[in-house]
């Protein structure tokens, strides 16, 4: 008698923008693989339009019709609005949801999905830590959950991977065993995958390049040019490797140069929600919540929040000054400074020295 085929269940766990997106690949790619069961869980924070659940009109419709009209997800992912009834058979639980909302998520799972599951993270971002510094978004889950976290970060925006335009994505897994599953269940023919095993520095890339994409907001909405725009990204860039240099060493040069980095760089410099928020700011003077609330249709922005908590562990450890970029993207976005101071913070950059 034939051996019966293992099949691991999925979950999605969000269903926003990059959700909605990434559950179109996965729903395809689990009804197509035999080493999967064709039932992906997507786990959506329920919300009425138009009086009626969000769920039921994705499960009816097939469509995200807040958070990626116009695209239809495979009929075997199903809209569950009960987070543990979502993830509770999981084998591989894949978190996509804005980074302000996982301690909460993983209070309510604690306990409540499989202890031999596996979790990969697509979440840019991070927390604040116990004791001044940051928390990694894969390390909550992993100490919240007990189960291990891999991470997934590119050159990603979500409505152009849902219209199917080319592009690539890195994984960051250390482990050996679990890597080709990942890969397995998001790899498709215009979605390429290259996974490596500097998850640390792979997820670090994710979170830090929305602050930067800050500041290529602000550039534009200054009126500054390429040329400026080229220099807040390299700049950006270089903060960046130093970054995971003085506070993740061991990393590897070559993780930058991968998807997650400095490509995820230029493309959310030039086309992501951080930027455009950003050179709204500057254009109309109104506070980035306003502006986030009124442009994005309940979408959330990363970076501003990723620099307070990036700004968070560089006061407490007085090292400010090494992250020039960093420190007035975040003090602009509070208000302490000018959008217009922010080419005089860089121009005595510590790189020009
Ligand atoms: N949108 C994009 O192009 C990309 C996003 N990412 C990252 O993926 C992560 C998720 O982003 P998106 O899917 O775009 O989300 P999004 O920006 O579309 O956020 C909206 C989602 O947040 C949910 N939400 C609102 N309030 C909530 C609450 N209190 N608790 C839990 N959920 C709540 C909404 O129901 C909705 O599903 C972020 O870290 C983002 O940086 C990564 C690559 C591309
Ligand atoms: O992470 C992204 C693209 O890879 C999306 O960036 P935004 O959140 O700025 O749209």
């Amino acid at each position: 008698m034939a051996e019966k085929q293992i099949k691991n269940r999925v979950c999605i766990v969000g269903s926003g923008n990059w959700g909605s997106a990434i559950a179109k690949i996965v729903g395809k790619n689990a009804a197509r693989l035999p080493n999967f069961e064709d039932r992906v869980t997507m786990w959506v924070y329920e919300e009425m339009i138009d009086g009626k659940k969000l769920t039921e009109i994705i499960n009816e419709t097939h469509e995200n019709v807040k958070y990626l009209p116009g695209h239809k997800l495979p009929p075997n992912v199903v809209a569950v609005p009960d987070i543990v009834e979502a993830a509770k058979d999981a084998d591989l639980l894949i978190f996509v949801v804005p980074h302000q909302f996982v301690r909460t998520i993983c209070s309510t799972l604690l306990g409540k999905i499989k202890p031999t599951a596996a979790a990969l993270s697509l979440i840019k971002g991070f927390d604040i830590a116990e004791g001044g510094g940051i928390d990694l978004i894969s390390h909550i889950i992993t100490r919240c959950l007990k189960i291990p976290c891999a991470v997934l970060m590119g050159a990603n925006i979500a409505s152009e991977v849902a219209e199917e335009k080319f592009c690539e994505t890195t994984i960051g897994c250390r482990d050996v065993m679990l890597a080709p599953m990942m890969r397995d269940i998001i790899q498709t023919e215009y979605f390429r995958v290259v996974v490596v095993d500097d998850e640390d520095a792979v997820e670090i890339c994710g979170a830090l390049k929305n602050i930067v994409a800050v500041g290529a907001g602000f550039v534009d909405g200054l009126g500054f040019g390429d040329n400026t725009k080229a220099a807040v990204i390299r700049l950006g860039l270089m903060e960046m490797i130093k970054f995971v240099d003085v506070f993740y060493p061991g990393s590897k040069l070559s993780t930058f140069f991968e998807s997650c980095g400095v490509a995820d760089l230029i493309t959310t410099c030039y086309g992501g929600r951080n930027r455009r928020v950003a050179e709204a700011f500057v254009k109309t003077g109104r506070s980035i919540k306003e502006l986030e609330d009124e442009m994005l249709n309940g979408q959330k922005l990363q970076g501003p929040i990723t620099a307070e908590e990036v700004n968070h562990m560089l006061a407490n450890k007085n090292m400010e000054n090494k992250f020039p970029l960093f420190t007035a993207v975040f003090r602009i976005c509070r208000g302490e400074l000018k959008p217009g101071d922010f080419i005089d913070c860089i121009r005595s950059h510590p790189e020009h020295m």
